[in-house]
């Protein structure tokens, strides 16, 4: 059980401390008073949960697993429905059978899910026809409407992104353990898109051999309830802090601080700085904690942050998610690694070959191509196996729609058919296939490392 955190000194040592990114709200009463009641809400996940998650993930420090961790850009209030969770859960099974089966490796199945309603941004404000508003910065804050009202960041909406947050996971709990991810259903997750997609056939062909293993192992006396369930673990950026402090719980066994509002939390590129709030902040709690790094970060920054959030070196407490850009990885990663594996820390390095990726379309939309997502990981791929370690996974914002949103695959989108259905209210999503064509790609790199 964990208990309020009120009276434990360190669960507010970030407070002293310059937090970016945070709202702007016009009226702190109203904030304190949201804080208060969401103080006394109950936890979303367990620490348990996150210490298991932790062991999974110094297993993927140590070599011995693969990440996989994806999700929505940016969650959605009114994408809580039974429909999209299915959608983006099914996506992310069936990658993860592809990894596992044509990977050979065992894959920890962490989602951008069920608390990632809250967005950095690079601008404060946005201007259209001459009107200049507040930014967009998820629906914790404040509403996509290009409205002065709906861009009034209203302190409401944390409550929203609790409640919220509760339904996704509970709905994921059910779809995990409740039999839809049994593994024997690997068939049933492709029904829908087999036909006429050529990575919904390849994905069909490995579903066959997959079921052949389980015929194979069921036939060997291997417990068929073995495969009824699939574990599998929610994570969101770690961005304001006023949320996840109200969730942050001291654990009744240890004694020691969680941020029991997901598995596994990350600090983003734009708020990991060594003396603000956010790193501050997750040097505190025990959950497993990500750090984006993009191309400006050097060594000494690096094991810096190793030295203030895993000052014990304990394998699965840091994940280094590098987005570097398709043209910078080759470039940039080497030293990092380099240095970070000669300084003894045993950090899971996982590639996000989304965040330095982005392009502005002559359309006006946000997008990327599928063809430097894969570059950059191929890049990643690269560089770790020159230096001997291990590439433990990938970060990637997907959606189990079949929007278009990025540019490419192999059931290619042009950049003329962007407008067909571009929906993220933040940065551009794979859509299915594209996330399919990844997974094959991936495991097959993972193979040949
Ligand atoms: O998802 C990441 C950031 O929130 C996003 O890339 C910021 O986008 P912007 O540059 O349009 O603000
Ligand atoms: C904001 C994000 O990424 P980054 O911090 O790497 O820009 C994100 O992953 O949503």
């Amino acid at each position: 059980m964990t208990v309020n955190a009120k009276t434990d000194a360190s669960a507010h040592t970030w407070r002293d401390l310059p937090a970016a990114q945070q709202p702007d709200y016009p009226d702190s009463k109203a904030l304190r008073d949201v804080v208060a009641e969401l103080e006394s809400y109950p936890p979303l996940v367990f620490a348990g949960e996150c210490d298991q998650l932790r062991e999974r993930m110094a297993a993927v420090a140590r070599g011995e697993a693969f990440l996989l961790q994806g999700g929505d850009c940016a969650e959605a209030f009114d994408a809580v429905s039974a429909e999209h969770i299915r959608n983006k859960l099914k996506t992310l099974l069936q990658m993860g059978a592809v990894l596992t089966y044509a990977g050979s490796v065992p894959v920890v199945k962490v989602g951008r899910i069920a608390g990632q309603y809250s967005k950095p941004r690079s601008k404060p404000t946005e201007t259209r026809d001459g009107v200049t508003l507040p930014t967009y910065r998820g629906d914790s804050v404040n509403g996509f409407e290009f409205t002065p009202e709906a861009r009034h960041p209203d302190p409401q909406r944390l409550k929203r992104m609790y409640q919220a947050s509760a339904s996704t996971l509970n709905l994921v709990r059910a779809f995990t353990t409740g039999g839809y991810a049994d593994l024997r259903q690997v068939h049933a997750w492709n029904q829908d898109f087999v036909k006429n997609s050529p990575s919904g056939q390849r994905y069909e062909a490995l579903a066959r051999e997959i079921d052949r293993a389980l015929n194979f192992m069921n036939a060997c006396g291997v417990d068929p309830e073995e495969f009824k369930t699939v574990e599998f673990f929610a994570s969101h950026e770690a961005l304001l802090l006023d949320y996840e402090g109200a969730l942050t719980r001291t654990d009744s066994r240890s004694g020691k601080l969680y941020d029991v509002s997901g598995h596994m939390v990350w600090v983003g590129e734009r708020t990991r700085q060594l003396d603000g709030a956010h790193i501050e902040f997750v040097s505190r709690i025990e959950n497993p904690v990500g750090v984006k790094l993009g191309p400006t970060t050097t060594p000494e920054e690096a094991l810096t942050l190793i030295d203030r959030i895993d000052p014990d070196r304990t394998p699965g407490r840091l994940t280094f998610i590098t987005r570097m850009g398709a043209d910078k990885i080759r470039d940039r990663l080497p030293t990092l690694v380099e240095k970070v594996a000669a300084s003894g820390a045993q950090v899971a390095w996982v590639c996000d070959p989304m965040h330095g990726n982005t392009f502005e379309a002559a359309s006006g939309h946000k997008t990327r191509r599928f063809d430097d997502v894969l570059d950059e990981v191929k890049g990643f791929f690269e560089v770790h196996k020159a230096l001997g370690t291990h590439p433990g996974g990938i970060h990637v914002e997907l959606t189990g729609d079949d929007v278009t949103e990025c540019v490419g695959g192999g059931d290619e989108i042009f950049v003329d058919d962007l407008h067909q259905r571009y929906e993220t209210a933040c940065d551009p999503r794979l859509n299915r296939s594209q996330s399919l064509d990844l997974a094959f790609l991936v495991a097959e790199m993972y193979r040949h490392q």
